[in-house]
């Protein structure tokens, strides 16, 4: 009794079921990212278990892990942070306000102007030369599956980046825009499911 669609984009198409809970996903919507279907049963990362996990990822195995994977890696990662972390970004992935924030802001974008502005016909500033160190969802989720060096070390550099994205869209929107409301709000979600998923 699975779900009709994607719990993070909410289209159809090819679709993982989860085994445990209703949901189902897109193999690239899915975090961590999969690879390929899986064969025998799944669990997503809402339901695998964070200390022992009932099965591996496709993503996370292949010729470079032949090492023990469950000791934290030269990131200083440990393995159960780093799947915290992956549960905590398919939350906030699976929340609507997270949509304008899932992909890097297209350079056409212009601040909003407030009404006066648009009446006075004020050039209003790109958003890449007001935000000088750009952040979005995609951009963690990359850096949270990218392997060795090239990833995070440690939950608080995690963290940092997610806070980078809130904070952006707080000095480039107007603050009663709905961008700007959404920033808001999915930040106050995103500090509640930290709290919840590293007390
Ligand atoms: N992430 C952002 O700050 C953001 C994203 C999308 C968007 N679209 C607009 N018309 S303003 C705007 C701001
Ligand atoms: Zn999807
Ligand atoms: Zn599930």
């Amino acid at each position: 009794p699975n779900e009709d669609w994607c719990a993070v984009c909410q289209n159809g198409g090819e679709l993982l079921c989860c085994d445990k809970c209703p949901k189902v996903f897109h193999l690239t919507c899915h975090i961590p990212t999969l690879l390929g279907s899986p064969s025998g049963e799944w669990f997503c990362s809402f339901c695998r278990d964070l200390s022992s996990p009932e099965m591996e990822y496709d993503c996370d195995c292949g010729p470079e892990s032949k090492a023990v994977k469950e000791e934290p890696n030269s990131e200083g990662f440990p393995p159960v942070d780093k799947r915290k972390c992956e549960r905590l970004l398919l939350r906030i992935y699976c929340n609507e306000l997270s949509t304008d924030f899932q992909e890097p802001v297209s350079s056409s974008v212009r601040e909003t102007p407030p009404s006066h502005h648009a009446l006075t016909n004020q050039v209003m500033p790109e958003y890449y030369e007001v935000i000088k160190t750009p952040m979005d969802l995609s951009m963690v989720k990359g850096k949270l599956e990218s392997k060795q060096s090239a990833g995070y070390a440690s939950l608080e550099e995690f963290v940092d980046d997610v806070r980078l994205i809130f904070r952006n869209c707080a000095e480039f929107n107007e603050a009663e825009t709905e961008v700007a409301a959404a920033g808001k709000n999915l930040e106050t979600y995103f500090e509640e499911q930290l709290k919840i998923m590293f007390p």
